[in-house]
């Protein structure tokens, strides 16, 4: 048998690749950090990447394996890729708060030249031209332009329960919704109207251009599931790959939206004191990015911050407020409560409850939605990636350990998992507004709740989020009480190809008219 050179250079190349592989799969041996058992070249998160397991409860499962569960931090392989998965608060808090700067990057990240819309945004971004644009979004939701929203998410409230009363009775007073869409749609009627001062109609038509549109960022069928998650778990790839962030015709739907409505506000004069005014002042002031090479913030940098508020901003609301009104429904004593606070509050103000009474005077509500985003938070993990000035030798984990990070290392933060630890949140299945309460909250210790993140690289929309959610809720629970429906499920499972969380479940309620008697 002869041997040809094409079968010798075929051997030696999966010969050096196993070779890689094995080097890589050593590495956490080598360097004496405890770590998942994984297939090597793979890596350890070929199971999601497959759309096997839902990436919560994957994550879940190596935080308390037996080989992790005593650690401060353990490694795991993205592909060839070591990466580092935090479990300590004190070293979360010390990486992502005491020495934010060495961690401030994500490591996901898009393909600066074939997707500028994708790239240029708040969450892809990285240092030092992610400061300079949190700086200039940072005032598009202060609380002055929060309570200038909040009429705006009133109406959007009112047309929700419009919509739920237009729907046909089981029963006399009783009717049947599912409040994924519903919340969806109505997140999605804030955005367009509070940030883009447009009418988008979801609630009254559930083929409305906005929710079409917005339904295929997160439609994860399986090409966008894998897209999504190469954006996580491969982003060297996506360049080759041409991978877009927002597919093609949504973004040229937001395209097309936001550069019509800053042209007719830039002819008419018109102002709405709203995001789209802010994006108009950063290209009149000729805002750059950059230090040496100067990027304007206009054309597509300017749309991509409007995508980028719309894609971060509906489907995380909708979420929370979804799993709120799911846990009401089954834990009808904790409803109860909360009706009675709304109660209290609208014999007060009537329909016109002020912005700071949210706030501040409704402290019930608050631990309902802290409850929630604990036992729901919307990402599995939040990630960073080490980055070191030039010449450095690494990032020493000193006192925690003698192990020091090696520049561009991933860092994974397992929110869900450390969210649903008993050490930290005892019974921690239960859903319990209690725990939230400002007698308890002391014992709440830092860097173990993290729904909205942490660090400097917080979410820029947690207070626009929790407005929303609270708005929708005292509405609905004006008029409705929730009650399980045949149809409510009992169990949650988690979609395997979803990135945020999702459940497979339809979540289905009974809504009895029961109005607090205005
Ligand atoms: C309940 C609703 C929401 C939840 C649970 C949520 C959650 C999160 C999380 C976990 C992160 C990552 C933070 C980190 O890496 O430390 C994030 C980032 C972000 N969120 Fe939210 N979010 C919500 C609503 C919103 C809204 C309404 C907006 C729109 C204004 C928004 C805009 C952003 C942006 C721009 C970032 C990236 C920030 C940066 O990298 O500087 N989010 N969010």
């Amino acid at each position: 048998m002869q041997l040809e050179v094409s079968d010798i250079l075929y051997t030696l190349a999966i010969l050096l690749i196993g070779y890689l592989g094995w080097r890589k799969h050593n590495y956490w041996n080598r360097v004496g950090v405890p770590y998942v058992l994984e297939i090597p070249i793979i890596g350890n998160f070929s199971t999601i990447f497959l759309q096997r397991h839902s990436n919560f409860e994957y994550i879940e499962h190596i935080y308390h394996h037996a080989r992790t569960r005593e650690s401060d931090f353990f490694g795991v392989n993205i592909f060839t890729r070591p990466a580092l998965v935090l479990r300590n608060p004190d070293l979360i808090k010390k990486l992502t708060c005491t020495d934010a700067i060495r961690f401030i990057n994500r490591q996901m990240c898009a393909d600066r030249f074939h997707d500028s819309i994708g790239y240029y945004n708040l969450i892809m971004i990285r240092d030092p031209h992610w400061k300079q644009l949190r700086g200039f979004l940072s005032p598009a939701v202060t609380s002055a332009k929060l309570k200038r929203m909040q009429p705006l998410i009133e109406q959007v409230g009112a047309d929700m329960v419009a919509s739920l009363d237009a729907l046909p009775e089981l029963r006399e007073r009783v009717r049947e919704t599912e409040f994924k869409e519903l919340c969806a749609r109505f997140t999605t009627d804030v955005i367009a109207s509070t940030f883009f001062g447009i009418q988008a109609n979801c609630l009254q038509d559930e083929n409305s251009e906005f929710r079409y549109y917005g339904r295929k960022i997160f439609d994860y069928g399986p090409v966008r599931g894998m897209t999504m998650a190469a954006f996580f778990f491969a982003p060297e790839l996506v360049p080759y790959l041409r991978l877009k962030l927002f597919p093609r015709d949504t973004e040229a739907f937001l395209k097309a939206i936001i550069e019509q409505e800053i042209a007719r506000r830039e002819k008419t004069g018109a102002s709405r004191g709203d995001f789209i005014d802010s994006m108009i002042a950063l290209k009149n002031n000729n805002a750059t990015l950059g230090v040496t090479e100067k990027i304007p913030l206009k054309g597509d940098i300017l749309v991509a911050q409007a995508a980028t508020f719309y894609m971060a901003s509906f489907e995380t609301t909708s979420s929370v407020l979804s799993f709120a009104l799911y846990e009401l429904t089954k834990n009808p004593q904790v409803q109860a409560q909360l009706r009675d606070e709304i109660r209290l509050i609208i014999r007060k103000y009537g329909q016109d409850i002020p912005y700071e009474a949210y706030a501040n005077e409704m402290p019930y509500l608050g631990m309902v939605i802290s409850e929630t985003a604990r036992l729901y938070p919307v990402l599995p993990f939040i990630e960073r990636q080490c980055t070191l000035p030039e010449g450095s030798t690494g990032y020493k984990l000193e006192p925690f350990h003698d192990y020091v990070i090696p520049n561009h290392m991933p860092v994974l933060i397992p929110i869900y998992a450390i969210h649903r630890d008993p050490k930290y949140f005892p019974n921690p299945e239960k859903f319990d507004p209690e725990r939230f309460s400002k007698e308890n909250l002391d014992q709440i210790q830092p860097c173990t709740y993290m729904p909205f993140g942490v660090g400097p690289r917080t979410c820029l929309g947690s207070h626009f989020g929790t407005l929303q959610i609270k708005i929708a809720l005292v509405k609905l629970l004006t008029k409705y009480r929730i009650d399980r429906a045949a149809s409510t499920p009992e169990v949650l499972t988690y979609r395997k190809n979803a990135f945020t969380l999702n459940s497979n479940e339809g979540l289905y309620a009974e809504l009895v008219e029961d109005g607090l008697g205005m």
